[in-house]
């Protein structure tokens, strides 16, 4: 009897694009695909902060380089990507929330949200997939969506209608891929702890409903997404396609 061999989570001789790379979990994701051997490009608005994080990265052994990018910026993502690419694998971590009660919700909110959570996560994967489709390649598309993909939230309608709608582009780009061996799937992960929750983990009240929410019973921190991400963008995970990873403490368990 021959031994089943088990998959690699080496990510060496790969080129990844890490959208939302300058803070949290996309500056998270971007440190675990460099140390699984991946060529990470680093992709935000604020390039000190991707530089900075482009010097730590290279002074640790990894590889790494800064692309200027703002992702609600269909024309501008299209031509980076493909003066740049292409790329093995996406991670894009760029987002924003725009909290408020359903009744008081203003268009303009709805539209930022929506500009840059789906429209910009659409056509950033699109761009993706396109290179490699063009060049023939195989590859890993991650987006980071929510636990607020698959429940709703208390002053979170636009926010959950963003991350709802990236699960169904994500399903259907699976279904028109997955024969060209470019697989595309989501991670949801709870309230982890970075700049956009800060002002919610905060409010003593609010951290307290969220630690008993969480069924684990404490918040995430960015490192519990790092394992999620180099998983998914890995042969680890060779068989699986149109779905989400929740990373979630148990949230939507109940
Ligand atoms: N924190 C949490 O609890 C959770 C977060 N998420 C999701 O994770 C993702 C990352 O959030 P998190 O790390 O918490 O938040 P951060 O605010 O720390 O990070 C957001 C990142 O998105 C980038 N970004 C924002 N706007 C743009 C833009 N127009 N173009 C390019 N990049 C942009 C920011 O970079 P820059 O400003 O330099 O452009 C930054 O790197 C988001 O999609 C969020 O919805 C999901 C579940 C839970
Ligand atoms: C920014 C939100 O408040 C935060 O992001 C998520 O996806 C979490 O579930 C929270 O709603």
């Amino acid at each position: 009897m021959t031994l089943p061999k088990t998959p690699s989570f080496r990510l060496d001789g790969k080129r990844a694009l890490v959208a939302g790379a300058s803070s949290g979990i996309g500056l998270a994701c971007a440190v675990a695909l460099g140390e699984a051997g991946a060529e990470v490009t680093l992709a935000a608005r604020r390039v000190d902060s991707l530089n900075a994080l482009v010097d730590k990265m290279k002074a640790a052994g990894m590889s790494a380089s800064a692309l200027p990018l703002d992702v609600s910026n269909v024309a501008a993502t299209q031509a980076a990507v493909a003066s740049n690419g292409p790329f093995d694998i996406l991670v894009n971590s760029a987002g924003l929330a725009r909290h408020s009660p359903a009744a008081d919700t203003t268009e303009a909110d709805f539209d930022v949200a929506a500009d840059l959570n789906v429209k910009g996560a659409y056509f950033l994967t699109q761009a993706v997939a396109k290179g490699l489709l063009a060049a023939g390649k195989p590859g890993s598309l991650i987006n980071i969506s929510s636990q607020m993909a698959h429940v709703g939230g208390i002053d979170r309608a636009v926010y959950c209608a963003t991350k709802h709608a990236v699960e169904g582009f994500t399903k259907s780009m699976a279904i028109e891929w997955g024969k060209a061996g470019i697989r595309i799937n989501t991670i949801c992960p709870t309230f982890i702890l970075t700049d956009l929750t800060r002002p919610t983990f905060e409010d003593p009240e609010k951290r307290a409903w969220i630690e008993d929410k969480i069924k684990l019973g404490r918040a995430g921190e960015v490192e519990d997404i790092m394992g999620a991400v180099v998983f998914l963008a890995s042969q680890a995970s060779a068989m699986v396609t149109g779905t989400s990873l929740l990373v979630d403490g148990g949230w939507t368990a109940e």
